[in-house]
Order: structure tokens, then sequence, then C-alpha cells
């Protein structure tokens, strides 16, 4: 059974445990652009514990570098090297797993600028994204349905600026068999302020069904992202705690990864969710919000 973190005793057994936390950031740091209560106090706190704080976050519209510019504006100094995004896993993957051949080493995007940076910095073109011209209405004149012929995979996300346009073309891309389907991530909603939005998973599940094609989807729970995590911060997973508000990727990510889990209710889930699961699959701990770590420690 889950164990809820209510008095300073139960917060201070459960940091025992743990030398590293993997935070997931939407629903667990912030709401879009505000900051969850008490956030910044708690990191800090861990911080000066000594703990190692990564944050691992499946929403692909930012990259490494424009998340350390976010955590900056709320006061919060951490580097590249401590944030993977969906959207690096999703670069890596195709650099270093997919291989596109030279001639055909571009790639379609339909997402924002956090794939079209990652991309970049492993050295990959890519095509279609934030580009202003897919944000005119579609018509069968489009430019864009002169497709290039050197684009051999398609990554899709989470974009807030998604129109027919967009679907429309990659859909042409998605109808080439070989043309690779990448996802950064299957998240089917995420918390903003006040409200539950539709996803990433929503909108790639759109030109999935178009095409009939399942995309290999790189964001948490991919344990190969675990894995890139691991491999460039050599943590015993034994020690380290997934800390995340939804189910089906951060506490999966956790569990399958041998990790311990914390789900905080700020939020895709309810209590009730977790009570409803099977004892193996809820996660081990659980809070009302993560500041209620630098609450109940006062
Ligand atoms: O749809 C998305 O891309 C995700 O729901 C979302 O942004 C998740 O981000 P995370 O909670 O992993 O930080
Ligand atoms: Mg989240």
């Amino acid at each position: 059974m889950s164990q809820k973190l209510t008095t300073k005793q139960e917060v201070e057994q459960f940091l025992s445990q743990y030398d590293t936390f993997l935070f997931d950031c939407d629903g667990v740091l912030w709401l879009g652009t505000h900051i969850l209560p008490k956030v910044v106090e708690t990191l800090t706190l861990l911080r000066s514990l000594g703990k190692k704080l990564i944050f691992v976050t499946n929403n692909s519209t930012k990259s490494r570098r424009e998340y350390t510019q976010k955590f900056e504006k709320f006061g919060l100094t951490v580097t590249a090297e401590e944030i993977f995004g969906s959207a690096f896993a999703s670069a890596v993957y195709l650099k270093n797993v997919a291989k596109l051949p030279k001639e055909k080493s571009k790639v379609w995007v339909l997402g924002q600028s956090g794939i079209e940076e990652e991309l970049a910095e492993v050295g990959i073109e890519s095509l279609g994204g934030s580009n202003q011209a897919l944000d005119e209405e579609f018509t069968t004149e489009s430019p864009f349905l002169k497709l290039d012929p050197e684009v051999g995979a398609v990554i899709a996300g989470l974009d807030t600026k998604v129109n027919y346009h967009r679907l429309a073309i990659t859909l042409q891309y998605l109808l080439q068999p070989d043309v690779k389907f990448i996802a950064t991530n299957i998240d089917s909603t995420y918390p903003q302020k006040g409200m539950i939005l539709p996803g990433a998973g929503s909108i790639i599940e759109s030109v999935a069904f178009a095409s009939g094609r399942t995309p290999v989807a790189c964001g948490k729970p991919n344990q190969a992202m675990m894995e890139a995590i691991v491999a460039q911060h050599g943590f015993d997973k034994k020690r380290a705690c997934m800390v995340g508000d939804r189910l089906n990727t951060d506490m999966k990510f956790g569990r399958d990864g041998g990790l311990g889990t914390l789900l905080v209710l700020t939020g895709i889930e309810t209590v009730d969710k977790i009570h409803a699961l099977e004892a193996s699959e809820q996660p081990l701990y659980f809070a009302d919000k993560l500041g209620d770590i630098f609450e109940l420690l006062q």
C-alpha cells in the first residue's frame, strides 16, 4: 500500500532512503509559468542535504538550454546536464539508435522549438516545426506538399500551434513507409493552472490513426531514457527516487527502473486513482504536494 507523507518523521525516514531524486516538471514543480508552493524551498533544502537532483520532463516544447532559463526565472540554478527532456531523448535516439542514412538524414517536426534545438545540437537538420508558413490555412497548393526526399524521420511532440496544415503535411511524410516515426512522449494530457489540457499523446494519436502507424516513444516510461540518465550521472538506482504526478509515465518509469516512487497530487492523478491500483502498481509514497517535504520538516 502506498504511504502518504504526513509527518516530519515520515519525511525524514523517506529522505534517508535516497541520495538521488529524479523530478518530473509539469504538475510537480510548476503548472505552466506558475511555480507550485514551496518547490524552490524543497529543492534548495534537498541540495543542502547533499542530494543529487535530476529533472526529467516529457514536455518537448523546450530544449535543455531553454529549461535552464525557465529554472532561472524561478530563482533556481540548474545546469543543462541536470535536465533530461523528451526532445533531447528523441534527438539522441535518432542520432545513436535510428542512425538515418546520409541521403535520408533530415527530420520533419510536428512540435516546437525544443525538438528543433535538440536536433540541431546533435547535428540533424529539421523541417516543419515552428515554421510560420505552416500557420497558414492548409490548401492543396501548400508549398510543403512538395515533400523533401531527404526526410528520413518524423518526430512528433506537444505543439500548441498544431493545425490542419501541420497535421496534413506530417501525414504525407508518414505515408512513406521508409520514413521513421518517433514520438517524444505518450502523455494524453498535461496540467496547467486550473485546467487539464490535451497532451502530446493526443496530438500524435491523430497522425498515428491517420497513417495506421505506431511511433517509437522516447520519453518516460521508456527505459532507454533511464539508462541515458544513469550513464550520465552514475547513481545507484536503489538509492534513487522518481517524483512525478502521472502514473503511466512517471511512476511506471521509476518502478520499471527499480527506483523508489513518490506521486504528488498537484498534477494529473488523484488519491482515488492510487487506491484503485493493485498494491504492486501503487507508488511507494504519495504526498499532496512536493512542498510538503519542506513544510513537514519545519
Ligand atoms: O503532453 C505533454 O507533452 C506532457 O503531458 C507534458 O508536458 C508532460 O511533462 P512532464 O509532466 O513530464 O514534465
Ligand atoms: Mg508531470
